[in-house]
């Protein structure tokens, strides 16, 4: 089916929303809707109560939750937005395959408002200042709400009304998927309307999605504070994110060639280099050897991948930089591309997709001012 039905359809596009019947039994409101929302964010404005919004796309984990907990130690509401924006897919991305999980993610929200409430009965037995706030209110629009005149395009040159932050979105991640950002901003500017939030949280593991957030909520005057968490990851150093579904055993324990390159960066930096060529000279030897070491294993074996970038940023402009200014720091982030496994062994955990999906892995490290 394509974009264009499934917008004009009112048969639900989104797999998730189709087991999505509000309940009376949630300790938060679910919306659909923009003006039911914008009710009680009037309420919640006129009680002095403070907003913070998490937007998602769902297929929750510790990552989102992290957010939600920053979120409720500084608001007294939470709002969390639920929904896969397909402007921000290319036509060839995984929009279709993107992970949802609907119920397991109101489960996730239902339990961590339980764990507030329980905070904040200990915190008033012992008067703590530390009192979370909870989880008010799931926004979980469908396609034609969030995009009320148009069906949403992602062709580059295709209609409706945009929002573009140049040139940070054509760098980076930009350059690999060239509607990416202008999608993001889009949707955010958006939630940011709907729901005027007091406070919006992002997450470190898209780091330039932060950057370019910081820099719409300035150029456009947004009456919101821009918080980042930083990158919940795996004991293994692997930075969760909901496509890490899709690995697998084997291209979970091969993908750590990212991080493992950035730190080898990191460390560069840290015992006094200073220069592009020292310090990404470690990460791309790192990347090198891993790959040269799979390419030698035999098809059931091994996991191929490509680099896509391996980047020293500023900070502010996202532009390559030959060296580290100190008392800026810099921006280390990389994209790796993990191919689809070429033979599975039997009862091998190939992840969500039989390991034939491809999956496309970010992360990034920041380089601290050594002056401060
Ligand atoms: N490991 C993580 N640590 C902290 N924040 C995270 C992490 N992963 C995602 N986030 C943040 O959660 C928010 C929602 O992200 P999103 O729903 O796209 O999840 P995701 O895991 O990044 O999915 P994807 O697989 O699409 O990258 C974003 O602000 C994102 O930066
Ligand atoms: C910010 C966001 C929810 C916009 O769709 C998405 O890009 C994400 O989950 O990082
Ligand atoms: N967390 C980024 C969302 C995306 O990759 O589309």
């Amino acid at each position: 089916m394509s974009r264009w039905v499934r917008w004009f359809s009112t048969v639900s596009p989104f797999r998730a929303e189709a087991t999505m019947a509000p309940r009376l039994s949630h300790s938060f409101q679910v919306f659909r809707d923009v003006s039911p929302l914008r009710q009680l964010r009037r309420q919640l404005l006129l009680s002095d109560r403070t907003v913070g919004l998490v937007p998602t796309m769902g297929a929750l984990h510790e990552g989102h939750l992290s957010l939600i907990r920053q979120a409720a130690s500084e608001n007294t509401d939470i709002f969390v937005s639920i929904f896969v924006n397909p402007t921000q897919f290319g036509v060839n991305e995984d929009l279709d395959s993107y992970p949802r999980t609907w119920d397991s993610d109101v489960e996730k929200l239902e339990k961590l408002n339980r764990e507030f409430a329980s905070l904040r009965d200990k915190s008033s037995v012992e008067s703590s200042s530390d009192v979370p706030g909870q989880i008010t209110a799931i926004f979980a629009p469908t396609s034609q709400v969030m995009y009320p005149s148009l069906p949403p395009s992602s062709e580059i040159d295709g209609p409706g009304s945009f929002v573009t932050i140049t040139p940070l979105a054509s760098k980076l991640e930009g350059a690999s998927r060239p509607v990416f950002f202008r999608g993001v901003a889009t949707v955010c500017t958006k939630l940011f309307n709907i729901v005027t939030p007091d406070r919006v949280y992002f997450g470190q593991k898209d780091i330039q999605q932060t950057v370019i957030i910081r820099r719409m909520v300035q150029d456009f005057h947004i009456g919101t504070e821009v918080k980042i968490g930083s990158t919940v990851r795996e004991d293994s150093g692997l930075a969760l994110s909901s496509r890490n579904a899709y690995l697998g055993t084997r291209r979970r324990t091969v993908g750590l060639v990212l991080f493992r390159a950035l730190k080898a960066a990191e460390e560069a930096f840290m015992s006094g280099k200073n220069s592009r060529a020292d310090i990404l000279g470690a990460a791309n030897d790192v990347a090198q050897k891993t790959l040269s070491e799979q390419e030698v294993l035999s098809p059931s074996d091994r996991v191929l991948f490509e680099v896509d970038y391996i980047s020293l940023a500023d900070p502010d402009t996202l532009d390559e930089i030959d060296e580290v200014n100190s008392s800026k720091g810099a921006i280390l982030s990389g994209a790796v591309k993990m191919f689809p496994l070429e033979q599975s062994i039997p009862g091998e955990d190939c992840g969500l997709g039989d390991g034939k999906v491809p999956v496309r892995l970010i992360d990034n490290l920041i380089l601290k001012p050594r002056t401060p």
